[in-house]
């Protein structure tokens, strides 16, 4: 399935053909589709994938001044993009199997406390250009779960190689309107990622549409 060359020629070796995959599409070229509308035939040659938003509530105050809401789980990925734990579903492998599995090897997410079910979905896009589905689950646990899970990921066998290292997103604003959420948001993001979630933290009520709009119009982005 993948060519393989010698890693030092700049290619991407054996992940060759998942390279345009990667790169940032413009929003144009995705559309939402219902989760079921993926079973149809016609995209059984598409490659699929699915990541998931894993989070906390809580009301902790930082610095006894900033409310942090929610502890949001985030990566670091091996292509300097930020993205959420979750890969490509192989070949014939069920949906929500294939993200259990990513979230093994990338976090070493525990099965036996959780798994994600269709349940837990929130929203699927299609990229017809680059046959490309993109499926996002979300999934809130307890804070002491939460922080388990952070520990654990260190373990995780993608840990240092497809995965970079774990962030928790801070989920407010500070005095100069710039720092905290805002900068946050300058950085790139895998996929649709920052979309999804922008659009998360509002359907969970961790932040208000007038919250976002506003980091969105800080200053520097
Ligand atoms: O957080 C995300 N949300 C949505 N799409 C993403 C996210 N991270 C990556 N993607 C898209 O899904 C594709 C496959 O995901 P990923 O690179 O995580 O696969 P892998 O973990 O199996 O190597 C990426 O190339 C990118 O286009
Ligand atoms: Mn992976
Ligand atoms: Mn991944
Ligand atoms: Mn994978």
């Amino acid at each position: 399935m993948f060519r393989m060359s010698n890693i030092d020629d700049g290619s991407w070796g054996h992940l060759a053909d998942t390279e345009h995959f990667g790169r940032k599409t413009s929003s144009s070229d995705v559309r939402v589709i219902s989760y079921n509308e993926t079973t149809h035939p016609k995209y059984v040659n598409y490659t699929k994938a699915g990541h998931c938003m894993i989070y906390s509530k809580q009301n902790e105050k930082m610095f006894g001044l900033y409310d942090t809401r929610a502890a949001v789980l985030m990566q670091m990925r091996f292509d300097g993009y930020i993205g959420f734990p979750g890969g490509l579903i192989d070949d014939g492998e069920n949906t929500v199997s294939g993200v259990n599995r990513e979230l093994v090897e990338e976090i070493n997410f525990d099965l036996e406390k959780f798994t994600i079910k269709e349940e837990h979905h929130v929203i699927s896009h299609v990229n017809e250009k680059l046959k490309l589905i993109l499926h996002f689950f979300a999934i809130e646990v307890p804070l002491q779960d939460f922080e388990e899970m952070e520990k654990k990921s260190l373990s995780a066998h993608d840990y240092g190689n497809e995965v970079m290292g774990i962030v928790r997103i801070p989920l407010y604003t500070m005095g100069d309107g710039f720092r905290g959420f805002p900068a946050f948001l300058t950085n790139a993001f895998a996929g649709n990622s920052r979309e999804q979630l922008l659009q998360s933290l509002i359907q969970r009520q961790i932040m208000t549409k007038e919250e976002i709009e506003r980091a969105l119009e800080a200053k520097a982005i």
